[in-house]
């Protein structure tokens, strides 16, 4: 096998078959722009910022028009699959399709302002980790614990050794993919690739990561993506 059919060490999962409906937006909010990008195009140009990053499957909804007509679709560094009903359905599908890869490192597509720091120092686990690690950011605010169904605190939650989970989240292919198809086959919430390896006792690191690396979930989250966006692509080209 000569190197240009070595299977790559790392792949690169995007799940991209989200509607997107807290953004209330007219299409998925994937494909919303910032200046002349669609959000995942953003998304997958930041992985591929990283050398180690050679291959992106991207997961889209059986439903999906768009992606098409990206310049992604005929980028032979992208491999697009179906996704399923849920997120993880989504992850899982895009394992599937993953085969060969030793790690995987899966980042929402609605994810613009990965820092390529945050993505080099995830990627570093690898060296010393054999369970895996996802980018988090500490809490900054008070937390609080509502009512169940009543606009009211119910109590403050300690913030101490509390994260946002952010993306990418990276792990051994294998484990992720066992832990993954076993979480959802015993009906657990799984909402990130983390607490699918939790749910099987496992503990995965956690790498510090910025703030700035937000998911666009609601309509006001997309102007500050695009200024976040901005922010890095001025650093890059000083
Ligand atoms: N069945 C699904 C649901 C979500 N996603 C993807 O998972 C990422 C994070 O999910 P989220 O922010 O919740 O996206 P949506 O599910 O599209 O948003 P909403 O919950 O507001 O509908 C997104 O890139 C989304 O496209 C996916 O691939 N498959
Ligand atoms: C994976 C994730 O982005 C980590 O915070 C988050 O769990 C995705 O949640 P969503 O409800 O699917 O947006």
């Amino acid at each position: 096998m000569n190197m240009h059919t070595l299977p790559a060490e790392v792949i690169a999962v995007v799940p991209a078959a989200g509607i997107g409906s807290r953004m209330q937006a007219t299409c998925p909010k994937q494909y919303l722009t910032i200046g002349q990008q669609t959000l995942l195009e953003h998304s997958i140009a930041r992985l591929f910022s990283h050398p180690a990053i050679k291959q992106v499957i991207v997961a889209l909804s059986p439903h999906d028009t768009q992606f098409a007509s990206l310049p992604l679709a005929r980028d032979p560094r992208v491999i697009s699959v179906t996704g399923g009903e849920t997120r993880a359905e989504s992850v899982l599908a895009g394992l599937r399709a993953a085969q060969g890869a030793s790690w995987v490192l899966v980042h929402d597509a609605a994810r613009p302002c990965l820092h390529a720091d945050d993505l080099a120092r995830l990627l570093q686990v690898r060296e010393t980790s054999h369970v895996g690690a996802i980018l988090a950011a500490p809490v900054r605010d008070t937390m609080k614990r509502g009512e169940p169904g009543v606009a009211a605190v119910a109590h403050t939650v300690e913030r101490d050794d509390l994260w946002h989970a952010l993306t990418p989240q990276f792990f051994p292919h294998q484990l992720l993919t066992a832990c993954l198809t076993r979480a959802l086959a015993e009906g657990a919430t799984i909402t990130d690739e983390a607490s699918a390896l939790e749910y099987c006792g496992y503990h995965p690191l956690l790498v510090s990561g910025r703030s700035d690396n937000i998911k666009v979930t609601r309509p006001e989250d997309l102007a500050l993506a695009a200024f976040y966006l901005t922010q890095i692509q001025l650093k890059e080209s000083a």
